[in-house]
């Protein structure tokens, strides 16, 4: 029997928990529209969300061939995080099957956290408004630390934050920033392929891929303990990510 730390499932949130696109979108749009700019396809999320509010702003705006200054982006990122967190479970809900998947990891004795890089207090707001706070040890956001995904600080700072060791933990994600996080803490990592992301994440090569949370149990299992041991030293001088923005 293990006596050390209880294992981990740390998840990602926005298109791997909680399917938010409907959400994210609506609230950018708003703001392109009264701004005079063209609304985006629902279509555009993959290639807009992923490094949080501020450069999912950034990016709606170049996509309408805006050269974005940094006061018009400052004042923008205002009404954002108004809009968006007036509206922020409008529409979200967490992906199908996620909640029984987590209920049998729970009943086995499994920690929880979450580390996305949306802002932690709007993480915190829209696990709050879905009930499912109570399930998490550690909420970790894109500002939580000073570092973000893909930077792998942020990975093992959540899940020191929630009591666990690298050694039995195990990332599920959406995005490549997910997956290289994982990668560069030596963290086994699970890829969802009915999150956000625009590329195939086949394509970064994460441990394993499912299409639904049916299939979470076994994947997680076949990778717990496989990881590599990476030294907090070697993490931090990692260059992995600039600092984190929003
Ligand atoms: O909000 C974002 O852009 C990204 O959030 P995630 O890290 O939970 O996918
Ligand atoms: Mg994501």
């Amino acid at each position: 029997m293990h006596t050390g730390q209880p294992p981990l499932l740390v998840f990602d949130l926005d298109g791997t928990l909680v399917d938010t696109a409907a959400d994210l979108m609506a609230t950018l749009n708003a703001l392109l529209v009264r701004e005079g700019h063209r609304p985006l396809p629902f279509s555009a999320v993959g290639s807009l969300v992923g490094q949080g509010a501020r450069v999912m702003l950034e990016r709606g705006l170049r996509a309408n061939g805006v050269e974005v200054e940094e006061a018009v982006l400052a004042r923008l990122f205002d009404d954002f995080l108004e809009h968006y967190s007036a509206n922020i479970a409008a529409e979200s809900r967490p992906f199908p099957g996620v909640l029984d998947a987590m209920d049998r990891f729970a009943a086995a004795g499994w920690r929880m956290a979450v580390c996305t890089n949306k802002m932690e207090s709007l993480s915190r707001r829209l696990i709050g408004e879905l009930g499912l706070t109570d399930r998490f040890h550690a909420i970790c956001g894109g500002d939580t630390f000073t570092v973000r995904k893909p930077d792998p600080a942020h990975l093992i700072g959540t899940i020191a934050a929630a009591g666990g060791d690298p050694q039995r933990s195990v990332m599920i994600g959406d995005s490549r920033a997910d997956i290289l996080a994982a990668r560069n803490a030596g963290v086994p990592v699970v890829a969802v392929t009915f999150g956000y992301s625009d590329v195939p994440v086949a394509d970064f090569t994460p441990d394993r891929i499912i299409d639904d949370f049916a299939a979470l149990w076994e994947a997680v299992h076949g990778v717990v303990g496989t990881g590599a041991p990476v030294s907090v030293a070697a993490i931090r001088q990692s260059p992995a990510a600039g600092p984190a923005r929003d």
